[in-house]
């Protein structure tokens, strides 16, 4: 899977601009089979009625343990891949925090922190539905990037919904940016926020991301988040 990613030009767009669009990342086969699994309810530990809690319009679940292999797979790759990146991120914010190499050692670090539950979800958009702008953060570790994959395809199977980014820059107005992947590709972002560079050196740009209202059609996404959830 990630063999054929060029994790160089991924680094450059990560350091650039907070974000790397991946194309065709996994086979529309594992894309029906994950949308085709949303109704299965014994993958996943909540539901989540996204009007009920003010955060847009829409459903998502996230899954329990033991994570689908696909996913598990997925989420202990792109970690590895992303970690020394993550790491780079921190000393140049002169952030004390170093990210260990493999993803079950972070679990471990959420774990003592009584950061237990998985965050990896799936979400199906509607007509009218949307995601409002928002942060992945759920306890006090939380790892920079996180990974959404496109299990739809935008323009056969739904038209509007795309991905959202938000970048506040400090006493600045923001930068919108607005991605629309293909069925099978996957967008790499910063979770929280990014270093950039400025004339005296890396600041923090924070970032939110959401998804724009759907026209037409369904639109199912996978998200991979690697820190656990309190
Ligand atoms: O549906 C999307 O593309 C965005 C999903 C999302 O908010 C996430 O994966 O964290
Ligand atoms: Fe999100």
């Amino acid at each position: 899977m990630l063999e054929k990613m060029n994790t160089d030009s991924m680094a450059r767009s990560l350091n650039e601009n907070g974000y790397a669009l991946l194309t065709n990342v996994v086979t529309d086969e594992i894309c029906n089979e994950l949308a085709q699994n949303y109704d299965d309810s014994t993958l996943y530990r909540s539901v989540i009625n996204m009007k009920r809690y003010q955060f847009g319009s829409g459903e998502y679940k996230y899954f329990k343990y033991p994570l689908p292999q696909i996913i598990e797979q997925l989420r202990q790759q792109f970690y590895e891949v992303l970690a020394p990146i993550a790491n780079e991120w921190m000393i140049k914010l002169g952030i004390d925090k170093h990210f260990p190499p493999t993803l079950g050692e972070l679990l471990n670090e959420c774990h003592q922190n009584d950061q237990n539950r998985p965050t990896p979800l799936i979400l199906k958009y509607e007509k009218g539905d949307w995601n409002a702008l928002h942060q992945d953060l759920y306890g006090e570790v939380y790892f920079p990037f996180q990974v959404v994959f496109f299990l739809s395809q935008a323009n056969v199977d739904y038209t509007g919904g795309e991905f959202l980014m938000l970048e506040n820059r400090p006493r600045m107005q923001s930068k919108g940016i607005v991605l629309q992947g293909n069925k099978g590709d996957a967008v790499i972002f910063t979770t929280n926020f990014r270093p950039t560079l400025g004339t005296r050196g890396y600041y923090r740009t924070s970032m939110r991301h959401g998804v724009s209202e759907i026209r037409s059609g369904k639109r199912i996404n996978l998200g991979i988040i690697f820190h656990d959830a309190k």
